[in-house]
């Protein structure tokens, strides 16, 4: 390989926004030039709700790509990657993990507090119209979709509709709007999407020098914390756009005694929810381990919320386990 490496993008503004940050990290610490090749993908061409596109319609086209050939790369937002991996293909570098909390984009300066009950809310995802009715504030919530510059205009522009939005803080931050956020939502109210923030650097399996270079650009502590999200999404068997939210923080712990001395010990945290659509069933729980069993954690988290009826909210069949509810509360 002499020429440029081919990096497959969307051509969203934010995809743009993403693989550039991509293409100049690997030129910075490889040396190597990068083109970007953009591929429009199924959920570029459709505005219909992301849930009933289904499964990956931001990635297949970006995945056939690479499965083809005609690029050597390609950079996704993680959360909307299918947790099933792709044959012959492998996500070689997650780089450091921007802010994964939802903003809240509302009209005069205002936070969710301080928005009236009846006010309109904007959102598409499961997850983040289930968390605002449980939020019991008698929020109306209305699914809106389309690129981060549609959504707030129905919040900032002329024909501004709505009083207020909520976004991911990391979509906003790349494209340089984060100045527009009236409220970053605290993860215990509005927990995120798993995986949200960080991205997903995938090539082929058998492209070994790739591989290797793209080590480079890996942070463990974002692979460990989304490693532990998008276990418990997969062992939930539910995929980007259902009511399930993940997040996990990777922090120094104490020491113990069989510590070596001068050892920093890290702690994973992470917290998981599956909520019904209108909120009235809430089940959230959190575990810590070690960053080493981050898959382990997430398996067990998921498991934890599965006794506790998490498999009825999902609308999965065949469910035996008891149905605990708890309304609205999360503390
Ligand atoms: N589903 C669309 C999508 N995919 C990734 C992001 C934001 C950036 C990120 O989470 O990495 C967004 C927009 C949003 O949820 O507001």
């Amino acid at each position: 390989m002499s020429g440029p490496l081919r990096l497959g993008t969307r051509g969203s503004a934010l995809a743009m926004a993403q693989s550039g940050h991509v293409a100049a990290a690997i030129t910075a610490a490889t040396g190597r030039a990068v083109e970007l090749v953009e591929v429009v993908t199924a959920g570029d061409r459709s505005s219909a709700p992301v849930q009933r596109l289904g499964v990956g319609v931001f990635v297949s086209a970006l995945r056939d790509a690479l499965t083809a050939g005609t690029i050597d790369l390609a950079v996704h937002s993680y959360k909307d990657l299918p947790t099933a991996q792709a044959d012959g293909l492998t996500v070689a570098a997650v780089p450091p993990r921007q802010d994964p909390r939802d903003a809240l984009v509302a009209t005069g300066g205002r936070t969710l507090a301080e928005l009236p009950p009846g006010a309109v809310v904007g959102t598409g995802a499961l997850r983040r119209i289930a968390q605002l009715h449980a939020l019991g504030l008698h929020l109306e919530v209305t699914p809106i979709r389309g690129n981060v510059d549609t959504r707030l205009g129905r919040v900032l522009g002329p024909d501004a509709d709505l009083d207020a939005v909520v976004l991911a803080r990391a979509g906003l931050a790349r494209l340089d709007r984060a100045d527009v956020i009236t409220e970053t939502l605290d993860p215990m109210l509005m927990l995120p999407a798993p995986a949200q923030g960080a991205l997903a650097v995938e090539c082929r399996i058998d492209d070994s020098d790739l591989v290797e270079l793209l080590a480079a650009l890996d942070h463990a502590p974002s692979r460990a914390a989304v490693t532990a999200e998008r276990a418990l999404l997969a062992t939930l068997e539910a995929g980007c756009s259902a009511p399930v939210a993940a997040y996990a923080v990777i922090a120094e712990g104490e020491p113990t005694g069989s510590d070596a001395e001068g050892d920093v010990v890290h702690e994973i945290y992470l917290r998981g929810a599956v909520i019904s659509p209108d909120g009235s069933r809430d089940l959230r729980l959190s575990r810590t381990g070690t960053p080493a069993d981050a898959a382990e954690i997430g398996k067990a988290l998921a498991a934890e919320l599965l006794d506790l009826g998490a498999d009825s909210i999902l609308g999965h069949e065949g469910t035996t386990g008891p149905r605990t509810q708890q309304f609205g509360s999360t503390e």
